[in-house]
């Protein structure tokens, strides 16, 4: 699914997309001081990751491509006033555990974090005005999943994908297809991503055929989490995606996930339910989930002998 008409300039994506190009093309030295292992609090959760060192999906090869994550303060939320922060409720502050230092913008030049908070900025206006559009789909009050995300688990992933040499398209090593980021589904309710003009991310549809979400200028992709999933009973499905980038160019995209509060709790949502329709999903609590899908990520790894990130 894609949205025009969002709002947000065009200009203020351009700008996100060329600091964060200058960046990602920065010698890695320059970069090695954001990686994520340096992070107190979120090590692999924040931060910098250099090439090649993801794998998320270990049928397919390593991921050919570069990172840079963050996650969810309040203090970078308009909606939050200076004055709310001394007053986050102790089982929401719990999970929020940014490092004090600032990491990892404190290891960035003021050049590549700017425009990329601006938008980061702009992301959770838009964000908070498509949830009430989903909770009028889904039957619901149209403020009836504000309350969820008062204080959201709102990441963002600016990913660098370097072209995959067409010599290494068929085959990476062990005989895997070789992929800019592998097959997988986003863990939260739905991600919101800019991609530049390359192209490369591939859906897979219900018939398990993919199909390529080409870029359209001015547009979002909208692709549904696990969490969608799961409150909609599997009315809607969260999206198998990948990237494939072998047009010879770099490329770049910028990723927001948009999840509950990790405080909060994500059950079938009755309003979705039919006369005698059985729930498909347990409840669970929203960091729970996120750690279960971690862990089964490891395990599977663990269990192919795969030692890659
Ligand atoms: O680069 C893209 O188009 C997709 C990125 C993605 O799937 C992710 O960051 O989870
Ligand atoms: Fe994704």
């Amino acid at each position: 699914m894609y949205i025009s008409h969002h709002g947000i300039p065009l200009s203020l994506f351009q700008t996100a997309q060329n600091a964060s190009l200058d960046w990602f093309r920065s010698p890695l030295e320059s970069k090695l001081p954001a990686n994520t292992n340096n992070s107190l609090n979120n090590k692999g959760v924040v931060g910098y990751r250099p090439r090649q060192t993801q794998h998320i999906n270990p049928w397919e090869s390593v991921d050919v491509r570069e990172s840079f994550s963050w996650r969810y303060d309040p203090a970078y939320d308009p909606l939050h006033a200076p004055s709310d922060l001394e007053n986050i409720p102790a089982e929401v502050k719990k999970y929020i555990t940014h490092d004090e230092d600032g990491f990892p913008w404190s290891k960035t030049p003021g050049e590549f974090s700017g425009p990329v908070i601006e938008l980061y900025q702009a992301i959770l206006k838009l964000g908070r005005e498509l949830v009430r559009v989903f909770a009028l789909a889904l039957g619901l009050e149209e403020g009836g999943l504000d309350g969820r995300f008062t204080f959201p688990d709102v990441g963002v992933a600016v990913n660098y994908y370097p072209p995959i040499a067409p010599r290494d398209e068929e085959v990476g090593e062990g005989g895997k297809e070789k992929v800019s980021i592998g097959s997988h589904t986003d863990f939260q309710l739905f991600t919101l991503l800019y991609q530049d003009s390359v192209g490369g991310l591939q859906v897979l549809n219900a018939e398990g055929q993919w199909l390529n979400a080409r870029p359209v200028e001015g547009t979002l992709v909208v692709n549904f989490g696990d969490y969608m999933q799961r409150i909609t009973n599997g009315k809607w499905m969260s999206t198998v995606h990948r990237v494939v980038n072998t047009s010879g160019r770099e490329r770049l995209s910028m990723a927001f996930f948009w999840g509950f509060g990790l405080h909060e709790r994500c059950g079938v949502l009755d309003s979705v339910l039919e006369e005698g329709e059985e729930k498909k999903y347990d409840e669970v609590g929203c960091w729970e989930w996120v750690q279960r899908r971690i862990e089964m990520m490891r395990e599977v790894k663990r269990e192919l002998g795969d030692v890659t990130a």
